[in-house]
């Protein structure tokens, strides 16, 4: 294993073991205050286990045992990188030189630091902000550099915490459509209260309750077959299977699902008559007794064939599609199964990617 912690904080009342193999990207999931961020600051090195070990490519980062600390190394000598919600870029600096501080600082050249910092400023899409000020930078720009800042140090791990949840919705896609790319090559654990990040992002799910690690598994079965609470609740995603024609329209394209559905969706750099999916949430989901227009939607005409709690908000299931709407709209739908109605979904919500 590339990670493994082993570790508890009693006062936070969290004891958990985390694996994860070189390459990885393993996905935290879990309700508020579970322990998904302590367990990033345990492995960052933030945070002092009260007993347990950290250990990363074979080296023991953290060993505390019997009240000692047997091995401790700091949280600069990790060779960790954290990516947190808010990009934190040193405001004085350009972007470019931010991108550069982490390589000057374990001794690269200038020279080298420059081309490290280029490069990764134009594999995460922003290279023409170099020489901008993060002052002047939009929320989702600014947290592209920040990818590129944290990927310049070449860390052997990349912790996230929550990377998009202070993104606007409408450039989050294309954000993690970048993770998505970046993260294929790293070791990486992401903490994300959203499923599609680790529907999209992550190839293990741990989901976090009450300081514990109460299921794991590879991210289409937890999904696919949740066996803990939470897992339930963030099951369910809608997920089409097809082939993905870009025709230049409003959203590059659409793909023409194998069940037949035709979906417009976020497509970044997909290919024509690329195998793709498409996955959208329950919620994102509007449902109506009568057909609507109104573009960029998607609308599917479907039969309703169950109807049923789910949290706060009731699921209508159409076959393999889900909505998620709330009571008092599900009452005054008042649908049952067999109904036909249309399920809507904007395109912006729509993230398509390569099978
Ligand atoms: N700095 C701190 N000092 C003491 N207790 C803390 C501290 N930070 C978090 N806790 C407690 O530790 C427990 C785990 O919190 P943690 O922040 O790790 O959860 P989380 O899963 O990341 O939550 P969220 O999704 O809300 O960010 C909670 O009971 C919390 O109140």
């Amino acid at each position: 294993m590339t990670l493994s912690l082993d570790a508890a904080v009693t006062d936070r009342d969290v004891a958990a073991q985390l694996e994860v193999a070189d390459g990885e990207t393993l996905a935290l999931l879990g309700p508020n205050g579970a322990g998904k961020s302590t367990l990033l600051a345990l492995v960052a090195g933030l945070l002092r286990p009260d007993h347990g070990t950290v250990t990363l490519d074979g080296r023991l980062l953290t060993d505390v045992r019997d009240g000692r600390t047997h091995a401790w190394v700091p949280a600069y000598d990790r060779h960790v990188a954290t990516l947190t919600q808010e990009a934190l870029l040193l405001p004085h600096l350009s972007v470019r030189a931010n991108v550069e501080f982490g390589p000057r600082a374990q001794g690269r050249s200038r020279r080298e630091a420059r081309a490290t910092a280029l490069e990764w400023l134009e594999r995460v899409g922003v290279a023409d902000l170099a020489d901008r000020r993060p002052g002047s930078l939009s929320g989702g720009q600014a947290q592209r550099v920040a990818v590129a800042r944290a990927l310049a140090a070449r860390p052997r791990l990349l912790l996230l915490d929550e990377p998009m949840a202070a993104l606007d919705v409408e450039v989050t896609p294309a954000v993690r459509e970048t993770l998505r790319q970046v993260l294929a090559e790293m070791t990486c654990v992401v903490v994300t209260h959203d499923v599609l990040d680790a529907a999209l992002l992550a190839d293990r799910v741990a989901v976090i309750e009450g300081g514990r690690v109460v299921e794991q598994g590879r991210t289409t079965d937890v999904l696919a077959r949740p066996r803990s609470a939470f897992g339930a609740r963030i099951a369910g995603l809608n997920l089409l299977r097809g082939t993905w024609h870009a025709d230049g329209g409003p959203t590059g394209g659409e793909l023409v699902a194998t069940t037949g559905e035709r979906v417009h969706g976020i497509a970044d750099g997909l290919p024509s008559r690329a195998e793709a999916v498409a996955v959208f949430r329950p919620s994102a989901v509007a449902v109506y007794s009568t057909p609507v227009h109104g573009s960029p939607r998607n609308t599917f005409e479907v039969t309703v064939t169950s109807v049923e709690p789910n949290g706060d908000l009731v699921r209508i299931r159409a076959g393999h599609l889900a909505a998620d709407v709330t009571a008092q709209a599900a009452a005054e739908l008042g649908v049952g199964p067999g109904a036909r109605v249309w399920f809507s979904v904007k395109a912006t919500e729509v993230a398509l990617h390569p099978a």
